[in-house]
């Protein structure tokens, strides 16, 4: 990122990059739903088809609520709660009215529409189509817009200043209430809360960074401080809101959650409201609105073509005389009359309904501690009048700076975890580059005295994780106990291989190799047109492991299968399909673990050449999701030009060189 020295440079230069993104988004979506066929966009997850859809009434704001469902199970999906969909007849243009994904369930999507719903969404036959988050881009512009000169934060984004400590010292009377927390996030917990401004938490996979950021939480609120709590993803806000309700204190979830677990529904604000006397009202005069519009129907509707340039107030005297004027029928100018009368009282119940909503709203806000929402919604309308002590956001390497922007700029203190050693966030347009760069990342260089890193891992084996820990973060994770030695042997329902009857078999899941390494002299190859690659031998040698698994009593739920390449992942999910065994690509896998990971690398080549594998980041991710067994799958030979690979491969056939399992 070049050097700025001015907010209004830096405004300048960000706005430019959300611009770029956002077009490259749109570009992008409506490209491949014209380039693609449905069937193609459903099976990337930009598409669900063959819906049917039905009213489901009013949801929050007098929107119109629409459920679709298939029959039984909707197809895996990356539409997510609050993305922006189309929904056609099955030929989408391009140019469909847009409406906001408000619940997903295993078998429904329910969107919410502004204004009345094209009739073609109710009944069979509908396709839901991707578009964009539209509202993000335009509350990351309003974020960036709302930086002043020599405020505090901008000061600290253009490392104008250096942050303050606070005067008191509330360090040796703190009590947790969270009893298990080991002395490094006892210490990041008071570094924390020693900082005025602001506090960074480096978090390395497994070592309990949302675990801390809770009991921060905590301590905040004992002190009397209002948290606003946010993460990009819905998945990152939900084990946010999970951990906090066990610590006792007033939570509150803005937006829908990712997943619609019964134990989150109770702090969700859509939920809370229903039993608050306002939100009772303004549903009774939001039903007597969609009456009122009902009503209006048997009416005409007084626009310009039947107006001929009258004014309501025109119609309505002509009205009240029986006059007719420019041609236009008595009769008709009854019905515009008519239909004017209705809407005065639509806008009188419309405006009064909001209001007994808003008011709902902020008690509920203003009684809670914490209130939580992705980033994007820390921007929306219920809470633009609210302001609060701490902006705290978990999972901030995977923000881009602006997305943080909207969350922060509510906020005098800013706590973000994350681990810049992993991917960094999503960007699409290759001019927007400078994006990669998350706000965490370029604090923690400048900031470092206010940052603390978590060194105890409770996932992996310590074998598993010894070539990350090396590698990406100085040698200073330590496994923690209940973690370090635990094998295949300690995994419920296994039952090793018999050495004699099928010693490749045995060799492969023996527990004293955690990790192992499988050489695979495959074929790397591209579908015509296509950027992503697979190889099929990989793929049959994955086959092979997992059979060996299954044969071994292993669950399907605690395998899981990774790859690079969407090619691959896409090649392994027809190759193997077993119920219960989640097969992704990396970046779909940060922030998840499973008891076993297989690792399909996927080039093979003579020239050492390994693309987007060279990004090391994606590596360590790779490398540190499984708990008990890791099996990598690749082509030595291709890989050992890589530094990091060649490291890799040389630390796995050193601990024991059996574990290179030939093809
Ligand atoms: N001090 C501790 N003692 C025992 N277990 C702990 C401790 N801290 C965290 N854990 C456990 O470690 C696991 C990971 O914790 P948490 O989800 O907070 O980590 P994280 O760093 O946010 O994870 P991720 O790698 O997914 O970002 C959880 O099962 C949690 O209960």
């Amino acid at each position: 990122m070049e050097e700025i020295k001015s907010i209004k440079r830096y405004q300048k230069y960000f706005k430019k990059l959300i611009d770029l993104e956002r077009e490259e988004e749109m570009m992008t979506q409506l490209n491949e739903i014209r380039v693609l066929s449905g069937a193609e966009r459903q099976r990337k997850g930009r598409a669900l088809l063959d819906l049917r859809g039905k009213d489901a009434g009013a949801g929050l704001g007098g929107t119109y609520l629409v459920r679709l469902g298939g029959r039984g199970k909707l197809p895996d999906t990356q539409i997510s709660v609050g993305d922006l969909v189309i929904l056609s007849s099955g030929n989408p243009s391009g140019r469909e009215e847009h409406a906001v994904v408000h619940e997903l369930t295993k078998g429904t999507i329910t969107v919410a529409y502004q204004t009345l719903p094209p009739h073609y969404v109710y009944g069979r036959g509908v396709r839901v189509d991707l578009f964009a988050n539209d509202v993000t881009f335009k509350r990351m512009q309003e974020a960036v817009g709302k930086l002043k000169p020599h405020q505090i934060l901008s000061d600290l984004l253009l490392f104008h200043r250096e942050p303050r400590e606070e005067n008191e010292k509330p360090l040796e009377e703190l009590s947790y209430s969270n009893s298990k927390l080991n002395s490094k996030q006892k210490f990041a917990i008071e570094k924390c809360l020693q900082s005025k401004d602001l506090f960074l938490l480096h978090g390395p996979p497994g070592t309990g960074k949302t675990t801390t950021l809770t009991e921060i939480i905590y301590q905040e609120v004992k002190v009397g401080k209002k948290v606003l709590a946010t993460a990009d993803s819905n998945t990152a806000v939900d084990n946010m809101v999970e951990k906090l309700m066990k610590s006792g204190l007033k939570v509150l979830r803005i937006g829908n959650p990712a997943r619609i677990h019964q134990e989150l529904i109770p702090v969700c604000l859509d939920y809370k409201i229903q039993n608050t006397e306002g939100f009772q009202s303004a549903t009774a005069m939001w039903n007597s609105i969609h009456e009122l519009k009902q009503d209006q129907d048997k009416f005409t509707v007084p626009n310009g073509q039947n107006k001929r340039g009258l004014s309501d107030q025109e119609i309505l005297k002509l009205s009240k005389k029986k006059a007719s004027t420019r041609g236009i029928p008595i009769p008709k100018i009854h019905r515009m009359a008519n239909w004017l009368k209705l809407q005065v009282k639509v806008n009188k119940l419309v405006e009064e309904a909001k209001k007994a909503e808003d008011e709902a709203v902020k008690q509920l806000i203003s009684q809670s501690d914490v209130v939580l929402s992705t980033n994007s919604a820390a921007g929306s309308e219920v809470l633009e009048p609210f302001s609060f002590d701490i902006s705290v956001i978990d999972e901030c390497t995977q923000s881009v700076e602006p997305s943080s922007l909207i969350a922060m700029t509510k906020a005098k203190k800013w706590i973000m975890a994350g681990d810049h050693k992993q991917l960094p966030p999503t960007v699409i347009c290759e001019e927007a580059e400078d994006l990669y760069l998350s706000l965490f990342e370029r604090w923690i260089s400048g900031y470092k005295e206010w940052s603390v890193m978590l060194e105890v891992q409770y996932r992996m084996n310590s074998e598993i994780m010894k070539f990350s820990n090396r590698s990406f973060y100085g040698g200073q994770l330590i496994a923690a106990e209940q973690a370090k030695d635990k094998t295949l042997n300690d995994l419920n329902g296994f039952m090793p291989p018999d050495e004699q009857y099928d010693p490749e078999k045995f060799k492969l899941l023996s527990s004293d190799k955690p990790i192992s390494f499988l050489h695979v002299e495959g074929r790397e190859e591209r579908k015509e047109g296509a950027y992503s690659y697979f190889n099929l031998e990989e793929a049959e040698k994955v086959k092979q492991v997992i059979e060996a698994l299954l044969f071994s009593r292993v669950f399907p739920e605690d395998i899981g299968i990774i790859s690079p390449y969407e090619g691959q992942v896409a090649l392994m999910k027809r190759m193997i399909e077993i119920e219960g065994i989640e097969i992704k690509s990396i970046d779909g896998f940060q922030g998840r673990e499973k008891e076993i990971i297989i690792l399909s690398l996927v080039r093979s080549n003579n020239k050492g050449r390994i693309g987007f594998l060279t990004d090391y980041r994606r590596l360590n991710v790779a490398l540190t999701r499984a708990k008990k067994k890791l099996i990598i799958i690749g082509n030595e030979n291709t890989l050992k030009e890589n530094k990091y690979y060649s490291a890799l491969v040389r630390q796995i056939s050193k601990s024991d060189r059996s574990i290179l399992v030939n093809n």
